[in-house]
């Protein structure tokens, strides 16, 4: 086993009828970094990133986790071991305030049963470590208000606290910046920091100026295939990560 990464993959593969659309990739993420995963359009990153999070099967390849092989376990059964993929906000209860949304995380870590419905004095349990994360992220302000009147942004952050709250060794995340404006970039990219604290997180991210900022470790896929692999200046420099962004029209 190599204590070094957290999560390495090996000839990791996935083809559409003839498509292949990850083609032997080799990825080697190092435990305590933020890694991102980068590419031109249409260079793979989401579906590679389905196989890590299991909601695609690869065709080839294996995926090891913790020295582990999880090629074949669920997502379920990854999230068992700590590897988390951030909720999109459609998993965040709407109708529930934001309490609530964290409460429910925290009960689901800490093994109690799904049935909060009927269990208001179990959870009231949990307010203390619930406001502490909302405080943490900046929406112990609006810890009261239900998580469907909340801006785009603030959903987001509340997304990364039910996500942290269950408490993961590595994180995962899908273009975390999608639909931000400039202040909430800001703002997530710095939760996105805290959150880094004694784990490990691999991000997908279109935002290169986000990437720039955060990322330990970048992974460049073009076509399917890994193109380069290095902190910012060294990928950002090299004349084929150029090209492909070039020749994919998004300089
Ligand atoms: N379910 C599918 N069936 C057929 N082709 C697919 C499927 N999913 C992805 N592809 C193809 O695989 C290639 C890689 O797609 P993918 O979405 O992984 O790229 P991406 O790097 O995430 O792109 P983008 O930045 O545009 O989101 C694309 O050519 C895409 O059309």
């Amino acid at each position: 086993m190599d204590g070094e990464h957290i999560l390495e993959t090996e000839g990791l593969s996935k083809s559409f009828g003839g498509f292949a659309a990850v083609s032997d990739v080799g990825l080697r993420v190092k435990r305590g970094t933020i890694h991102a995963l980068i590419g031109p359009n249409g260079a793979g990153k989401t579906t590679c990133f389905n196989l890590l999070t299991k909601f695609l099967a690869p065709t080839a390849g294996s995926i090891r986790y913790n020295g582990r092989d999880i090629t074949r376990t669920n997502a379920a059964g990854i999230a068992q071991l700590g590897l988390v993929r951030s909720f999109q906000i459609s998993a965040v209860f709407l109708h529930l305030t934001v309490l609530e949304n964290v409460r429910v995380a925290l009960q689901r870590q800490r093994g109690a049963s799904f049935d909060f419905w009927r269990s208001e004095k179990v959870l009231k349990r949990y307010d203390a470590a619930a406001m502490a994360l909302l405080e943490e992220f900046g929406l112990a302000e609006v810890a009261h208000r239900e998580a469907t009147e909340l801006s785009y942004g603030r959903k987001r952050a509340l997304e990364l606290a039910t996500t942290l709250a269950l408490e993961p060794e590595m994180m995962l995340l899908d273009e975390p910046m999608a639909g931000m404006g400039h202040e909430d970039i800001a703002r997530i990219a710095g939760l996105i920091r805290k959150a880094a604290a004694g784990r490990t997180i691999l991000m997908v991210e279109h935002n290169l100026s986000v990437v720039a900022d955060l990322s330990d470790r970048i992974t460049v896929l073009a076509r399917g295939k890994v193109l380069a692999e290095g902190d910012y200046a060294a990928v950002s420099a090299d004349p084929r990560v150029i090209e492909a962004y070039i020749g994919a029209g998004h300089a």
